[in-house]
Order: C-alpha cells, then structure tokens, then sequence
C-alpha cells in the first residue's frame, strides 16, 4: 500500500525547481534507478576495463565452484557409495586443484573490484565537491552544511554500491546463477523444473520488499543529513550554547532528529529482516520440493543418491545468487536514495561560468588575451567601474541594488558605508562575480569582468571578508594560501608587513605552528592579520575588504588598520564598513542605503552637510541611533524635491554623484546637536509642525523622523515608498 510520502513523491521528478536549478530544500527529486544509474555510470569511463576483468573473474570463480559440486556428486557414487579409496584420489585432486584456481580467480576479482569502488567513490566525491565549490552563496544559505557533508560522504557513499558494487554483484551472482542452473538442468532437468517454478517467488517478495524500502531510506537518507547537521551546528556554537545554558535544548534539536532515524532505521530493519525470513521460508518450500521428487525418484530407481545429494549442493549454492539478485533490487532502492540527494545538488546551476574564448582576442590586453597563459605584465592598473547594476537575489522580492553606478580610479581608496542590509556585500559579490548584475555591468580597467575567466578575476581583485578564512595548517601554509608556491622569504614579509610576524615567531613553533579554524590558540585580531598577510602576499591591484574590523575590539581595530593603510596604499581599494575610522582617508565615500547610493563626497564635505553621512557618523557614538535600525534618505527625485529648513550656521552644500543633475542642493547643517536619548524623544511628528530634517536638526518637543516622511526605526508602523 502506497504511504503518503511515497504518494507524495509517486511522479518522477516532481520536485519544484527555481530558475538556477535547485529544488526546494528537503525537496530532492524522485528518480527512476535507470535515470539515477545513467546519471553516474559516466563516472565509471576509465574503469570499465576493470569491470569488465572483474566480471571474467567472477565467470571463472562461478564455474570453479559448478565444477567443484559436478565432482562432489563423482565422489559420492564411485568413492563413497561403493567404498572405494583408489575411486578417491582423482576426483579429489582435481577438486583441489579447482578449489586453488576458484580461490585465486576470486581474490584477484574481489580485490580489483574493492580497487574499483574506492576509485569510483574518490571520482564522484570529487565531482560532487568540484561542483559544490562552485554553487552560489545562496546555495549555501539554503542548505545546512550538515546535510550537505552527509551528502557527501554517506550518500556518495550509497550510490557506490548502485553503480559499481551494484553492478559486479549482480554480474557475479547472474553468471553463478546461470552456471548451476545449467548445471542443475544436465543433473537432472526435472528437479531443476521444479525448481526453477519456484524461483519467481524470490523475485515478487523483492520486489514487496523493495518498494516498502524506498520510503523508508529516503527518510533515513534525510535524518542522518539532520543529525550530522544538529552535531555541526552545535558544536560550531558551542561557546554560546555553554554560555546561554542552552544544552538540553540541543539534546532536544538532536533527539528529535535522532527519533526520526530511529524510527526510519528500526523500520528498515525489521523490513529487510522480514524479507530474510520470508526468503528462508520460500527456499524451504524449494528445497522439500526437491526432496520430495528425488525420493520418488530414487524409490523408482531412476536416480542415484549421490545425484540427489548433488543437486541439493547445487541448490545450496544456487539459492544465494538467486536471493543475492533479488536483494539488489532492494540494495539498490535504498541507495536510491541517496541518489536522489546528490542530483539534487549536482542539478543546482553555477550563477557565473568562465566566458567563451573570444576568436580575435587581443594578446595585449589583460582581459581578453590569451586566458590560458596570462602574462605578468598584463597586470591590470586596477579602475573599477560600476555601471547602473542592478541586482535581486534568487528567490528574493525585491531589488537588493537598483540601478547603482560608481567609478574607482586606480589606487583610489574608497569607502561604501550605510546601515545594514543596504546592499555593501552585494557590491562586493558583484565585483568578485559571485553573481553577474541583472541590468548593467561591472568593469576592471574599462573591459567587463565577466570577460575574464573567474581565477583570473580573483587573482586581480582580492576579497578579504568578513569572516577570516582558516585552513587546519601550519601558519605558513595559512599565509601562502595567498600565492602558493610562495617563498618563505615572502611569506615572512607579508607577515611583516601585516604586523603578524611578532605574534607569529612568539607561538611554540613560528610559522610551522598548527592552527585550525576553531582554535581559541590566535585572537580575533590575530587572525585578521593572518589574513592581511595572505591578500598582502597575493598582491593583486584592487582590494576589496568587507567588514574589515568587524568583531575587533577598539584596541584590535586600531592594531588592524596600520598594516591595512599598508596594504592598501597603491592599490585601488574599496572598504565596506560601518566603522568610520579609515573614512577620513577615503579619496571618496559611498553612502548606501536601500540599493542605491545615497550620498557620495569627502568625509569632511559629507560631515558639513550633515545628511546621511553624518548621520551615520554621530550613530557610531550613540548606543540611540544602531546603524542597524536607522535609516537614511533615498536619493529618488521625489525624495530630493524638498528643500530643508534654512537655519543659521549651515555648512556648505557639496554637489554629489547623488544629487548632481537633478538641480536640487542639500542644505547642511554643520554642528547639528547630537541625537536626542530616548527619554528626550518626543511623540508628534512632522504633520503639526512640518518638520523635515535629520534627527540632530529637530527642534526639541518634536518626534525625530527621517527627511522622506520614514519612521527613524524599522519596527515602528511602515512608511510608504513613493
Ligand atoms: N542570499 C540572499 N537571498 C536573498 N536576499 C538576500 C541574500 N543575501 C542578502 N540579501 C538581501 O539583500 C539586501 C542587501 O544585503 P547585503 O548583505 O548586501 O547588505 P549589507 O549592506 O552588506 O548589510 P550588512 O551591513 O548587515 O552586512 C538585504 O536586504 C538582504 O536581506
């Protein structure tokens, strides 16, 4: 009886997919064993010849053994029955002599055939993990990174016995079959008739079986990829879990994932264990069939009973390929399974690929010369432009960029700021190609960057993120990740360079200490400089750091930014940050807020207007205005339309890539009144008074509300875009 999960997932295929191939989380398809067979024996290319070796071994181990129980019934008749020992010693000796060749013949295939399935399992995990490097971030956020390790370790795993120990069994146990079959039927045909009636039974209870199990290791399947993601998950935070108290409630998360395999395992075996019980009884069923027979047939003297005990060896031995062929089916529904889970990930799409090789490429350009040997001096000089990109997410509602366009000459350091969930990453991810722009282009050194191969463009523009990537390595192995084959000489300079190398000489063993990502053995900041050394080693003309001194505290900031000025200096470099300090350095700011650039100037330009910048500025002083929370004007017309209140010692208005061309002028307000506390906060705002300012600028007694008519904080009743 079909259960409602396996009527649920009855269609082939039916898992809803997005435009970029994924299917819905815990949604992988339902696939027939052909279409998942098809899907992976490519993978075998190279190793059929192998195969092909360890199905003649298994042809020549099943015919050792026929001969074998043919010269058991010889010895039955002529040694045993008629007691004679000089009827002994032939048949003997070449039973031996079969035995040694069968034993032979039988390591030799079992050995290739382990060589083979560990190979074809080191390909797909391979394959599968070459793949996954190369998924979108999104993937990522959609999938727990348990469940995927459990795809790719016991689900690989799973479809090995599919594909490659799937395929040799059943060829091993199909020749063995055949072969006492034959046999069987030159032994005595009616016996064997008997037998061979009976044996359709093994296959109708496989196939009961086998349909039962599908559900069942499905949801098996998707319990261990829970566990192992509740284990990872928890022991990832294992500080926070320890410091909220929160261990019950993880053993909570991890039993009640824990039950469901329990009951999918519990289930799985009591239903593999009925199918071996129902076997037994069925074999049972066959073999007094064909004593029954033979007794009858001995009683009339129309057989021997060496033949009979023969042909009870013959299906002592040919009742476990038959049932072996049977339970493949069942072996290979459950691997299924896991199949069904990799395609899953194997289906999701790349968002970016390397371009096609242009046929007139231009040697003497970096971005379109010959992309299989770049050349030194092809270095790019490193100005970036942004040109109207505009970005959404897969699966998201709404634009996370919108037609946002900023140049950066080279060895400019800019400076992108604005509250959170603005859309800085996204920039980034837009200059690194972690995803092509819906609308518009992104360009190095005026040529688009996804007219250069993707290692390319990583080498050129260097990404340090916000979280800090550690290799379980020696320090120096951490470094070189920047430029392998690096020297240590450079290495040490880089380190030097990134005010790492005094910390670094002072661990128990320099630079060939261990490090791993989760060791409390190097500090926040020590890590930083970790990696400001890769990216300095990496030397690459354009910079771009995300969050660079996030989760430092004020003391690791500023140790931080000496050696970043460093690494940045002749380097086109682009900062995302909420922290200001390195501002007053930028050669320009970037004020994002809702996809767009709001403000553009020079800190102290920005400051005298005192419009979002300066907002955000006064923020990094007051616990009141989270930059989190607080937000800042849209530089739409409609928002730009208005004309503040003029008010005695205003600063002086700057025109901005923002506001230039729309004939509308800020007014600042230079030495606006920092924010008022919560307390101070009034209720009435701007309909009684007509008040549209910035927070700092509003006159006491009236509510602070943002300049376009928003509430100050998200969480108050929603504004209306216009
Ligand atoms: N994978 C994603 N899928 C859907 N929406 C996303 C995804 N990643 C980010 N977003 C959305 O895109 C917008 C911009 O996000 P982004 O990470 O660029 O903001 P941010 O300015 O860098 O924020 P923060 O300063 O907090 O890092 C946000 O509204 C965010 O919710």
């Amino acid at each position: 009886m079909p259960t409602a999960y396996s009527e649920y997932r009855a269609r082939e295929g039916d898992g809803e997919r997005d435009e970029h191939g994924e299917y819905e989380t815990g949604d992988a398809p339902v696939i027939a064993t052909r279409t998942a067979f098809r899907r992976f024996w490519p993978l075998t290319r190279g190793l059929r010849a192998g195969l092909l070796c360890v199905w003649l071994c298994a042809i020549g181990a099943a015919l050792a053994e026929t001969e074998a129980i043919l010269l058991f019934s010889d010895l039955t008749d002529n040694a045993l029955e008629k007691g004679s020992l000089g009827a002994f010693w032939s048949p003997a000796a070449e039973w031996l002599g079969v035995a040694v060749v069968g034993a032979i013949v039988g390591y030799a295939g079992n050995s290739l055939a382990s060589w083979l399935t560990e190979c074809f399992v080191m390909r797909l995990r391979d394959h599968v993990f070459s793949h996954v490097q190369r998924l979108p971030p999104h993937f990522f956020q959609r999938h727990r990174q348990g469940d995927l390790l459990s795809r790719l370790t016991s689900d690989v795993e799973a479809i090995e016995t599919m594909v490659v120990s799937g395929l040799v069994g059943a060829a091993s146990a199909a020749f063995s079959a055949l072969f006492y079959a034959i046999a069987a039927i030159w032994l005595r045909w009616d016996l064997a008739a008997a037998t061979f009636v009976l044996a359709p039974l093994f296959w109708l209870a496989a196939r009961r079986f086998s349909g039962l199990l599908g559900d069942v290791s499905r949801a098996g399947r998707a319990a261990d990829g829970a566990i192992t993601s509740v284990v990872e998950e928890s022991l990832g935070n294992i500080v926070l879990t320890q410091a909220y108290g929160r261990g019950d409630a993880e053993r909570g998360r991890l039993k009640k994932e824990a039950d469901s395999w329990f009951r999918a395992s519990v289930r799985s075996q009591r239903l593999t264990e009925a199918y071996e019980q129902l076997v037994q009884v069925i074999e049972t069923v066959c073999v007094l069939a064909v004593i029954g027979i033979g007794a009858w047939e001995i009683s009339t003297g129309r057989m021997t009973l060496g033949q009979l005990l023969a042909f009870s060896a013959f299906l002592g031995y040919l009742y476990p390929p038959v049932r072996s062929l049977a339970q493949l089916n069942l072996t290979i529904t459950a691997a299924k399974a896991g199949a069904e889970r990799l395609i899953e990930v194997l289906d999701a799409q790349p968002s970016v690929g390397d371009p096609e090789p242009l046929p007139y490429a231009d040697p003497h350009s970096f971005a379109y010369g010959n992309m299989n040997t770049y050349q030194p001096e092809g270095r790019p000089q490193g100005a970036v432009e942004v040109r109207n990109v505009s970005f959404r997410y897969p699966g998201a509602d709404e634009d996370s960029l919108k037609n946002l366009s900023f140049t950066v000459q080279p060895g400019e350091l800019v400076v992108v700021t604005g509250p959170s969930g603005a859309g800085k990453s996204t920039i980034s991810k837009m200059l690194l190609r972690f995803y092509d722009p819906d609308h518009g282009s992104v360009l190095l050194d005026g040529a688009p960057v996804s007219g250069l191969p993707l290692a390319r463009l990583r080498e050129h523009i260097t990404l340090l993120p916000q979280e800090t990537l550690v290799l379980h390595d020696t320090v120096r192995a951490n470094i070189a990740c920047g430029r392998p084959g690096a020297s240590d000489r450079a290495i040490m300079e880089a380190a030097r360079a990134a005010d790492a190398h005094d910390f670094v000489v002072r661990l128990p063993e320099g630079y060939d200490t261990l490090v791993d990502p989760h060791s409390a053995q190097l500090s926040g900041g020590q890590l930083q400089r970790l990696a400001l050394a890769r990216a300095i080693l990496r030397d690459s003309p354009v910079l771009v750091l995300d969050e660079p001194t996030t989760g430092l505290d004020a003391m690791a900031a500023r140790r931080f930014v000496k050696p970043l000025r460093r690494l940045m200096s002749g380097r086109t470099t682009i900062v995302i940050t909420h922290d200001l300090d390195l501002a007053p350095d930028a050669d320009r700011i970037l004020v994002v807020d809702r996809g767009r650039i709001v403000e553009t100037g020079r800190h102290e330009d920005l400051l005298v207007r005192g419009g979002a910048y300066a907002r955000l500025h006064q923020s990094q002083h007051n616990p009141l205005m989270d930059t989190g929370e607080l937000r800042l004007p849209l530089s739409s017309t409609q928002t730009l339309r208005f004309a503040w209140p003029a008010r005695s010692g205003r600063g002086t208005s700057s025109s901005s890539e923002a506001t230039r061309g729309n004939g509308w002028e800020p007014i600042g307000y230079g030495g606006g009144a920092p924010a008022q506390s919560a307390a101070d906060v009034p209720t009435r705002y701007p309909e009684e008074t007509g008040f549209l300012g910035y927070p700092q600028d509003a006159p006491r007694g009236i509510l602070t509300r943002l300049p376009d008519g928003r509430p100050l904080f998200r969480d108050e009743p929603p504004w209306h875009e216009s």
